[in-house]
Formats: C-alpha cells, structure tokens, sequence
C-alpha cells in the first residue's frame, strides 16, 4: 500500500470518499482538448518525454501527476484502440495506484482501468507485474493492452504458467524486465521459487517484487490465497503397492467396511472393513503391524475411490491425472492432490501409476502477493472486506457504475431432480434461440457440461461445448458465444473475466461484431446466461450472471437448480429442500428461497473469510521462516555476507560440540565431540577443567586456527568456491527436510487442538524449536564439509 494509502486508511479506511478520485478524473478531462490537438507522432513524443521527465517518481509522489497521467492514457487508448476511458475507469485506476481493493462492477472495463496505475507504477522503472486469474487472460489482456503500452513508450511482456518453464532463461528474463509484465501469481510465483534455488545469479529471472496489480482479485486473494507454488523432486520410482492396494480396496463394501465423510473429503474404515483388509493382505493387527506408508496409501485410495470424481475433481488428459481447480474449473497436470491421492487416483483409472514427488520448497499465494512493495487489486465483486483488510491491509473502495447495469437477474428457480432441470434448461435454451438471443450455460463440472451437451444434442440444438481440456479452442469459442442464437455450454472458468461480444467477434480484434450482428443481439434481449450450478458463495454466481449485460448492453441472467444438487447440502435443512422439490411451479414461487440462498451464501462467505484469516496465521510461521533462511541463503549467494556466515557456523560449530560434550561428560566425551565437527589442534586433556565459557572461548579460537590451516592446504580460491556451494545445498536439501517436519507438526497439531489446547501457539512455539534446530544443523554440516570436502584432482 501507498503511505497514502496507509495515512488514508488510518484516517477512517472504510470512509473514503471517491471525490478523492473523481478531482483528478474531472481535471484530466480539462486536459484532454489539448492533447486531442497533437497529431499521432506528437502525442507519442509528449508521452515519451513525461516518462523521462517523471522517471523515478515514485508512489505518492506521483499525486500531481495523476491528471495529466490519466489525461494521457484516456487519449492514447483512444487513438490506439478506439476506446476513450470513463471516468469511472480512471477513478478505479486511480483507486489502485493508491492501493485498494477496488470493486468495479463485471464489465466495466477493468483490463483498460489497470493500464492507468501500471503506467503511473512503471515511472519508478523496478518492473509493475498484472496478475490476472489463468493464461487465457494474461495473453488476451497483454495482447489488448500492449499497443497501447507500447504508444505510451512502454515495453509489455507475459509470463505463463503452461510451456513458459522451458522457454529459455534470457526470454523469460526479458519478460521481467519489460516495463509491464502480465501474469498469474502461480506462474510468478514458480519462477521466484527456482530464482531462490539457483546457484549462479546467470540462472536468476526475477528483479524482485515492486508493484503488483492484481485483477480477478476476489479469486486470486481469497479463493486462491491459501493454494501454494512448489517445486518438487521424483522420490524414487512407482510405488507397486497402489496398484495392489486400489485391487483390495475393490473388494470392500462402502457403508460396511467403511464410511465417508463428503464434506471434509475423508474415508474412515470400520473394524469390519480393517478385518477384511486384513483378510485380503493375510496380516494381522494392520494398524500396528504394517508399514506406515501402506496405511497412507491405503488411505489415499479409499479417497481416491469414494470422494474424488472424475470430471469434477480431475479428469484424465494423455494417460495422466489432470487437476480441475475448484473455482477456475482449469486443469493442470503440474499440481498434485498430495499425499498420494494423484497416485491413487492413477491406479482407479487403470494408468501409469506416477512417482510420488517430494517438495523441496512451497510459497502460498497470499504470502508471494504480501511480498510486494505495493499492491493494489480490483474485482466485480469485493465481498470478503474483512479478509482482504486484515490479510493484504487493502482497505476496500467501490467504484459505480458508468451507466446503468440493463440486465434482468431472473430469481433462482428450483426443481425437483436433476431430469427435470435439464428438460427446463433444454426448453429454455430452445425458447430463447429460436428468437435468435445467444444462450451461455454454465455447469458445474466437465461431467454436468457433458450431460447437458447430450442433452442438447438430443433435442437437436446446436452447440458449442468449452470445456478446460480444449483451452486452445476457448479464445475462439469465445469469439463465437455472442452470434445470433449461439448457444455454448461452459464450466465456471468462464465466470472469470471473460469478455462476450454481443453479435460474436472478439473485443479489438479484426474480427470485431458486425454492426448488423449486434442490432440483431440487442433486439433479441442480449446475452442471456442460464446458470445450472449452485455456487459456493454469492460473489462467484455474480461473476457469471455478470457476463451478459456488460457496459450497459441488456441482457438476462437465470439459475435453475436441483434439489438434489450436492452443493445445496451445506445450505439448506433437508426437510426444506424436500418441501422445494414438491414446487409444482418452480417459476412461480421460488422468489423467497432464491432470498434464503443469498441470506445463506453471504452467511457462508462471512465464515469463509474469518477462516482464511485464521488459517493464514499458520502459513505465515512457514513463510516467515522460510524468508529467514532466504536472507541467509542470500548473503552466501551474492556473497556480500559470505565469510561472515562461514565465521559464525564456525563458532557455531563449536558452541555445539562443546554442547554436546556435557560438562560432566569429561576429556574424553569432549575429545570425541570435538573430533566430529573439525580437525581438533588443541590439547583436549588442558581444556576439559576450564568453566564454560572460558572452555568455549578457547574452542571457537581453535576452529578458527584449524580452519586457517585448511586454507593454507586447500588453497584460499578452491576455499572461497567450498564457501559458496556447499552452503546453499545444504540450505536447499535441510529445507525439503524441514517442510516435511513442519507438515508433522501441523498434523500432530490438529490433534492438539481437538484437545482444547491454543493450536496456533503451539504450532509457532514447536516450529521455532524445529527451525532453530535446522540453522544448527545446517551450520554444523557446512563446517564438517568444509573440512573434509576433498579438493579438486
Ligand atoms: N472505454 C471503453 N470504451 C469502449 N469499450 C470499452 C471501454 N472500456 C472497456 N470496454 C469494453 O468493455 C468490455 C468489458 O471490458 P472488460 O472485459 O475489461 O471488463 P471487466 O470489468 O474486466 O469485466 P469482468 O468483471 O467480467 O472481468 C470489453 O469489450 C472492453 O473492450
């Protein structure tokens, strides 16, 4: 955040007034005749020469710049792109450069309303980073925006979570240094992670975190903000005993041998179902008697088996599991479910079974974003206000609307089954084509969409089905979902960010509507988007309903659900869903329960979010830990600290083997401790009577001699080249180890809570013993290596 914004914030944050947006919107209006008065070449010239003039102005210093900024961009993107900018667009950029959550209503235009404060962010020149929800709209929104970066005198480059890992160092380290750089925080996120992990500052692609502008941010700062980046290692090969297991598991029956828990994704067995596996394994005891890893995969195929769903959860692309994220419904094959589920997963669909991977290092989204110098995020809906102020310290500001929002939001109807949802969604669909209004579904799920695609294929309606396995296509489908009677079925990816053209066309490109087209579209009602998925929270149906009726365009929006819809379970009491289902009409009387799903969807995201902010205070005791180690990891690296770091795991060294020799323990104890950590010059017999701290003086001194020695045999260069490697892997390997201690503690925790005990306190106070034990350890093992590291032939 700004100090401006900060000072703001500590004045009355939630009062802010949008007049201290609207004077700069209002005095770059009173700029733009002048500038309208320049011919192409001399407003590119005037650009160009305000960039130099303000070069390094930076944040709040930038506050007598803001007219004329805005008046500058609003007439570029005018020339450039044929679309002058609101004044509600540069009131939201304004709202960002000063660092808030800006709500913006869906389609206003929040992709234009960035390039403002990335502008005004770029004049310090330390890189301004727009974060957006998938690749899709990093692509579509550098494509649209670069020309105009690019007349402003800017450089604008992307950075993608899919196939950019392999492009090579220099092109991905030229995406970082362009002016403005678009991404999403995954795909940045991984990049900080191997920067962290490179040995040689060649192998680096990152100039650190300045600015972050952070689109779709209810998604990347709630939804997302507990996910994390990690890099992983192959442990070993296959394990044959998933396949095993999963043939076990088959044979057991649900209910008997074991229950399920939907909710918390859990399987517990019962003692018949531990007999029977017992049976089949022709063991005893298994609780005692088998391997640890055999339960864990045990247990990750019983989940594999009865709460993974395939089309919901995952699907299976190239003979691999692919990952769907639960609130963009995109696929990745680089996330894991982690403890074994991918395998187990693999082994119920009959394919290769992968190796399990270990992590060597983890970053959580909402930490990576923290990590930023300045950050300032904008959405259509910002309900989670709470989290966002007590997570990111983003005060939330709302923007209204240019014009008034035509759209129609039809209540939720409800229907007694599944069957007679789809028969209504199919005669709605048919209804609206046949008076040419272009119909958009969206589904819960690949399965859903699938059903409903055969649905429409049966009553012979033409189609288009998106879905996150044909990612390629979407742009172009995209393009099409607005033409005169087009219907196309969506899962919920499609409920962020995506921009539909009423008439078909894509926005800015050569193919825009056809004038005709769009008359068509409008007399016809507008997009019209029929919802058949209860969302988790009220802001998420509210992102799809937003896709029609953007920027004052008409437009309608329904929700027909089931009440046999699995997500409606959470919501409503069983009895109440039963008297829903009994609705003979569901568009007659649904007006109250559409009411009670709202009342229930905000009561949820009120929950939702006092649970990332608690949960986030767990994150932190890792990352906090984990930035600690970065800096030491730092100094060897660049070696601005690196013989001072090697002085103290010197004296560190032999504080602990004096440590560990006890004073009781005698000469003989203390010989024996010292003799592991380094070549010992002293006489040991002399030293075991003195009191302690003089005994630790005289140790300390005599590693430091012996380490002058090695110096003197090694030579001080192969010496200086020790200091620098051996270091950083061990930092990189204890660190795997040390993720995997805090992933123990977490679970031995939950335990601890269940007894009634503070969680947190305990988990932060066992977590720093566990860390302060691996410095130790890391010190300890520098310094035997050091010693012993035998010197090039
Ligand atoms: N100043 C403008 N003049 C004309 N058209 C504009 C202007 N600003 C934006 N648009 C158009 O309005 C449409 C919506 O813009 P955009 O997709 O950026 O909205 P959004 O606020 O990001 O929506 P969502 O919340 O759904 O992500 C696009 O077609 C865009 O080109």
């Amino acid at each position: 955040m700004t100090a401006g914004g900060r000072l703001w914030t500590r004045l009355g944050g939630d009062r802010r007034s949008l007049a201290r947006y609207r004077r700069p919107a209002a005095a770059a209006a009173e700029l733009e005749p002048a500038l309208r008065s320049l011919s192409d070449p001399e407003l590119r010239a005037h650009a160009e020469a305000w960039q130099r003039r303000h070069r390094g102005t930076v944040g709040a210093d930038c506050e007598d710049l803001l007219p004329e900024a805005a008046a500058l961009v609003r007439e570029t993107s005018r020339r450039v792109l044929g679309k002058r900018l609101d004044d509600v667009q540069l009131m939201g950029g304004l709202a960002l450069h000063d660092g808030a959550m800006v709500e913006m209503k869906t389609g206003e235009g929040k992709t234009l309303a960035l390039v403002l404060p990335a502008v005004l962010g770029a004049l310090a020149g330390r890189g301004v980073h727009v974060l957006t929800a998938n690749d899709y709209l990093v692509e579509r929104d550098a494509a649209l925006t670069a020309p105009l970066y690019g007349a402003l005198g800017l450089s604008c480059g992307t950075v993608l979570e899919v196939g950019d890992g392999k492009r090579p160092s220099a092109a991905r380290r030229a995406a970082y240094a362009a002016d403005v750089t678009y991404a999403t925080p995954l795909a940045l996120g991984y990049d900080l992670l191997r920067d962290r992990r490179a040995n040689t500052p060649e192998r680096t692609v990152q100039r650190g975190r300045y600015l972050a502008l952070v689109d779709e941010a209810d998604l990347l700062l709630f939804d997302d903000a507990r996910k994390t980046v990690h890099l992983t290692r192959t442990d070993g090969e296959a394990d044959p005993r998933y396949a095993k297991m999963t043939a076990v598991v088959g044979r057991l029956k649900p209910g008997l041998h074991y229950r399920v828990d939907q909710e918390r994704k859990l399987v517990t067995l019962t003692d018949a179902g531990t007999e029977r596996i017992e049976d089949l394994l022709g063991t005893s005891d298994l609780d005692r008697t088998a391997d640890p890893r055999l339960l864990r995969i045990l247990d990750a195929v019983l989940r594999a088996r009865e709460v993974f769903r395939r089309g919901v959860d995952y699907v299976v692309v190239d003979g691999a599991v692919g990952v769907i994220s639960g609130y963009s419904g995109r696929v990745s094959l680089t996330t894991d479910f982690g403890d074994g589920v991918t395998q187990a997963i693999a082994a119920k669909e009959g394919l290769e079974v992968p190796a399990e991977t270990r992590r060597l290092c983890t970053l959580h989204v909402h930490w990576f974003l923290r990590g930023y110098q300045r950050l300032g995020a904008i959405t259509g809906v910002a309900a989670e206000t709470e989290a966002y102020r007590r997570v990111y310290g983003l005060e939330t500001v709302r923007i209204p609307t240019g014009r008034p929002v035509l759209r129609v939001d039809r209540p939720v109807r409800f229907y007694p089954s599944d069957r007679a949802r789809t028969e209504a969604v199919v005669a709605e669909t048919a209804a609206r084509r046949a008076k040419g209004q272009p119909v958009l579904l969206g589904t819960a799920s690949i399965a859903q969409s699938e059903q409903m695609s055969a649905a429409l294929t049966e009553r012979g309606i033409p189609h288009h089905r998106l879905t996150p396995e044909n990612h390629a296509e979407e742009a172009a489908a995209v393009a099409r979902a607005g033409s005169v009677g087009a219907v196309t079925v969506v899962t919920r990816m499609v409920g962020r960010g995506v921009d539909i053209q009423l008439g078909g066309g894509a926005d800015g490109g050569a193919d825009a509507p056809d004038p005709a087209d769009h008359d068509a579209v409008v007399r016809s009602g507008g997009l019209y988007v029929l919802a058949v998925d209860a969302y988790e929270s009220r802001r998420l149906e509210l992102h799809m309903r937003g896709r029609a009726g953007r920027r004052g365009d008409p437009g309608e929006s329904a929700v027909f659900l089931s009440v046999t819809d699995p997500s409606l379970k959470p919501l409503f009491p069983a009895w109440q869903l039963k008297v829903l289902g009994l609705n003979p009409d569901p568009a007659d009387s649904s007006m109250a329960f559409s009411r009670g799903v709202e009342r229930a969807l905000d009561i949820r995201t009120g929950q939702l979010a006092q649970q990332l902010c608690e949960s986030v205070r767990y994150d932190e005791v890792m990352e906090r830990q984990s930035d600690r180690l970065q800096r030491q990891r730092l100094v060897v690296f660049d070696g601005s600290g690196r013989r001072d770091w090697v002085a103290r795991a010197l004296d560190s060294t032999a504080d602990q083997a004096v440590a560990a020799a006890k004073p009781s323990g005698g000469a003989k104890a203390l010989r024996r401790a010292l003799a592991q950590a380094y070549p010992v010059g002293l006489d040991v017999e002399s030293l075991a009577a003195l009191p302690p701290e003089q005994l630790s003086a005289a140790v300390r001194a005599d590693v430091h001699s012996a380490y002058a020695r090695r110096e003197a045999e090694v030579t001080a260069p192969v010496l200086r080249d020790y200091e620098r490697w051996i270091p950083l892997n061990l930092i990189d390997n204890f660190w795997a180890d040390h993720l995997r201690a805090l992933d123990d503690l977490s679970a031995a925790t939950s335990l601890h809570t269940l007894t009634g005990a503070d969680g947190l306190a305990h988990y932060q106070q066992e977590a720093e013993r566990l860390f302060t034990g691996l410095l130790r350890r890391i010190e300890r093992r520098a310094v035997f290596h050091l010693f012993r590291q035998e010197g090039p032939e």
